[in-house]
């Protein structure tokens, strides 16, 4: 990041209008400028500025307040904003090139205005990964056939039946007109060659109608996102050029012999799919930029919106009840942690793709591989669940009014939802994590590392096991050190009892499969949580203690990392007794009183970290959580902008006049 002395705030980040937040504002230990710099960087804040205000001044975007669109108006308007999207181009080439991190930046200031676009926009950038891929969790499993024609240089793409159709895929429900399709190959010898993808023509560019052979159409409205258009298609033996075939795990000569640099179908299965994770990591931040939204919307209420008070004269912010700090604040920690892990891991991707880009065929990228795929397979359930449950808290902090879809938490959460599922089930996915962790029980006695370091807290695996929880006092436990000494114990332990657990399958004769099976529950599912949770901890928790954050905001970065530490830690309060790391009352006493102690020392500081990072109120677009905090202005300028607000209703008469005979219809029998 850039000094923090050479830059001008004036420009940079202008000052919030006044009114009711100032008084929180004026509270906060720390300049939240200062913060905004200290995370981002002048670079990347002058790029989020350029987008946002783009976006605001373009006709095309402007919110309609009390509209209703329709379904078909809404994808419309989705694409013309994605087409429009390309014409900003909003990043030159030579910027990806000199910091990467700014791709992950512009996809998060575009989906904190609306995913839908974003997520075109994305779907289009990225065809050259996976349009396509459809058998559900199973990709294995895929039916979809590609058999090589070696007579006419071509590959015949085929679906055997309904079933095994390609659905939900975005932007091919109206208008893609191609497609990347995940089939199985068959050489003219007949020989199976595993998974592979193929560029596909599904509609004319000129017509947009189908090509003869392909049944392609929308799937249907959906709980949230429904300016994309998810479709489904079935191919009926259609005909592609040999040249169509995405080499990256394997080719096929003109003679129809098949050849690929990676001999083992194991791995050449992971090459195909290795694409996904990117996809799981830019996930795994647009969950934590939903956290950004609905924490910014929640947060303000909060500070402003009074109820009751110690007197029957005076009415206090809600933000000052212990509840209401327990229920946000925890989600407001739990973003700051996750926004620094979500650069981190694009960090990691961005090695990874460097190796590939490369072409890298060391070790040391194939650890690559396996670690990024273990974290983004973890880092996506975790995020997107955290952002799931604290939308769904954050629209009950903000009461009825947060049921107010004007103030957007019900689509922050319908949006959110399908992260949970797409790129991957959160719980399928979960096994893949804890399926790596499993594999490393056999290095556990000779030293090892991975690349990004994160399966080394097993190094000290057997020694681990006999810590206990030390702390003896509430202050003690203040520093997220101690919640971080429990999740490594915790991760040792289940991986020991999952370990243990599976064993116990085999040799009572159950077959790998059944074995694994039954491990999922209490053992390598928690395994896989209390991994992912531990390593986010590592890495802000190095980061929060870095000696060169500056002493005006190493405090409260502090608070925010042992609150997230703590408060992820306490959800595992029954294993910790139950391998016996903790035992006693005060074991938890002390954990449960240090989380409330620092929800209350983050209180005040809670409206200037929502500062840092909400957008401005163009792109957040929620009456109750603009800058000015003129909650009830806010709203009343919104509820009277819609077209029809005082206006009697078009069915009147049916009130007024058809009057219904009460019992008229009761059956006589
Ligand atoms: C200068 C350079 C800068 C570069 C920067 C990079 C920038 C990148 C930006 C890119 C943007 C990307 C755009 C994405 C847009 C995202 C926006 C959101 C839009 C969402 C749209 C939704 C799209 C979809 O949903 S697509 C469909 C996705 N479908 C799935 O995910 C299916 C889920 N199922 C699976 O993935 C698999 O089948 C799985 C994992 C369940 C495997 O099950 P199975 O039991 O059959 O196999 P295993 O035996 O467990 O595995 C065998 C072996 O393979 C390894 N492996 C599996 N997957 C992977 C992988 N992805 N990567 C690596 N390795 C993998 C597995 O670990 C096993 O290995 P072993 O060693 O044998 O254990
Ligand atoms: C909005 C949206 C957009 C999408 N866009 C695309 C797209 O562009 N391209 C694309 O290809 N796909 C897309 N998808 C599909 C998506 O990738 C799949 O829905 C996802 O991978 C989950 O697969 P599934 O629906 O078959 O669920 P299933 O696998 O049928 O899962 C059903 C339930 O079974 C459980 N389950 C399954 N297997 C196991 C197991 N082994 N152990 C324990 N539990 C299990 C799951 O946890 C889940 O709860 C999209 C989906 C959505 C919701």
């Amino acid at each position: 990041p850039a000094p923090f002395k050479s830059i001008s705030w004036e420009s940079l980040l202008p000052d919030f209008p006044k009114g009711p937040l100032c008084k929180y504002r004026k509270k906060a230990s720390f300049n939240w400028k200062e913060m905004a710099v200290l995370l981002d960087g002048k670079d990347i804040i002058q790029l989020k500025n350029r987008i946002f205000s783009a976006l605001e001044s373009d006709p095309l975007f402007v919110h309609h307040p009390g509209e209703e669109l329709s379904r078909e108006k809404y994808q419309e308007l989705t694409f013309l904003r994605c087409k429009r999207l390309f014409e900003y181009d909003f990043l030159t080439q030579q910027e990806i090139i000199e910091n990467p991190l700014k791709i992950f930046h512009m996809v998060l200031c575009i989906g904190m205005y609306d995913w839908s676009p974003c997520i075109q926009y994305l779907l289009h950038c990225a065809v050259s990964t996976h349009l396509v891929i459809r058998h559900g969790s199973n990709t294995k499993g895929i039916r979809t056939t590609a058999t090589f024609d070696h007579n006419t240089q071509e590959f015949i793409i085929n679906t055997p039946d309904f079933e095994a159709a390609k659905f939900w895929i975005g932007n091919m429900g109206k208008h893609a007109t191609h497609a990347v399709v995940y089939a199985q190959l068959y050489t003219p010898d007949g020989q199976y060659q595993g998974l592979h993808s193929f560029l596909v023509q599904i509609r004319d560019i000129k017509t947009l109608l189908p090509i003869p052979g392909v049944v392609v159409g929308d799937i249907g409205k959906k709980i949230g996102q429904n300016g994309l258009d998810n479709g489904f298609a079935m191919f009926h033996n259609v005909r592609i050029p040999k040249e169509n075939i995405l080499n990256i795990a394997g080719d096929v000569t003109a003679e129809g012999k098949y050849s690929s640099s990676v001999k083992d179908v194991k791995e050449r299965f992971s090459a195909a799919l290795g694409s996904l994770s990117s996809g799981r990591t830019v996930i795994t931040a647009v969950s934590m930029t939903n956290l950004k939204l609905a924490l910014s919307i929640a947060i303000r209420f909060s500070a402003v919106r009074c109820q009751f008070g110690p007197t029957d004269d005076e009415e206090i912010p809600v933000l000052e009840y212990q509840t209401q700090q327990w229920r946000l604040l925890p989600y407001l920690a739990a973003t700051y942690a996750l926004d620094y892990f979500c650069k981190s891991l694009f960090e990691n991707l961005t090695e990874f793709y460097l190796g590939l880009l490369t072409k890298q065929r060391s070790q040391r990228q194939a650890d690559i591989g396996r670690e990024i795929h273990a974290l983004c397979a973890a880092s996506k359930p975790l995020t997107s669940w955290t952002a799931q449950q604290a939308a769904q808290e954050c629209r009950e902090a903000c009461g009825g009014h947060g049921y107010l879809a004007m103030n957007r938490l019900g689509e922050i959460r319908n949006d959110n939802d399908p992260n949970c599922t797409y790129e991957g089930d959160n719980n399928v996915l979960l096994q893949q994590t804890s399926n790596y962790l499993m594999s490393w029980m056999h290095c556990i006695r000779v030293p090892f590392e991975s690349p990004f370091g994160t399966i080394n807290v097993l190094q000290d695996y057997h020694h681990i096991l006999d810590w206990k929880f030390t702390a003896m006092s509430v202050e003690d436990c203040m520093d997220s050190s101690v919640p971080l000494a429990a999740y490594k114990w915790l991760v040792c332990y289940l991986l020991r009892e999952s370990d243990l657990k599976l064993s116990k399958e085999k040799q009572s004769g159950r077959s790998d499969f059944e074995a694994k099976n039954n491990c999922q529950v209490y053992y390598c599912r928690s395994l896989a949580i209390a991994f992912i949770e531990q390593t986010v901890l590592q890495r802000y928790h190095d980061y929060t203690h870095d000696p060169d954050i500056p002493s005006t905001l190493q405090p409260v970065l502090k608070n925010l990392s042992a609150l997230y530490g703590l408060w992820s830690l306490s959800k595992h309060l029954a294993v910790l007794y139950q391998g016996g790391y903790a035992s006693g009352e005060q074991a938890g006493r002390f954990i449960q009183n240090a989380i409330l102690e620092l929800c209350y020392r983050l209180k005040d500081d809670a409206v200037a970290l929502v500062d840092v990072f909400a957008p401005p109120d163009f792109i957040l677009n929620s009456p109750i959580g603009k800058a000015n905090g003129e909650l009830y202005k806010n709203i009343w300028g919104e509820v009277l902008q819609g077209s029809k607000t005082l206006n009697r209703p078009s069915w009147w008469t049916e009130f007024c006049i058809n009057r219904p005979v009460a019992g008229r219809l009761k059956s006589k029998l």
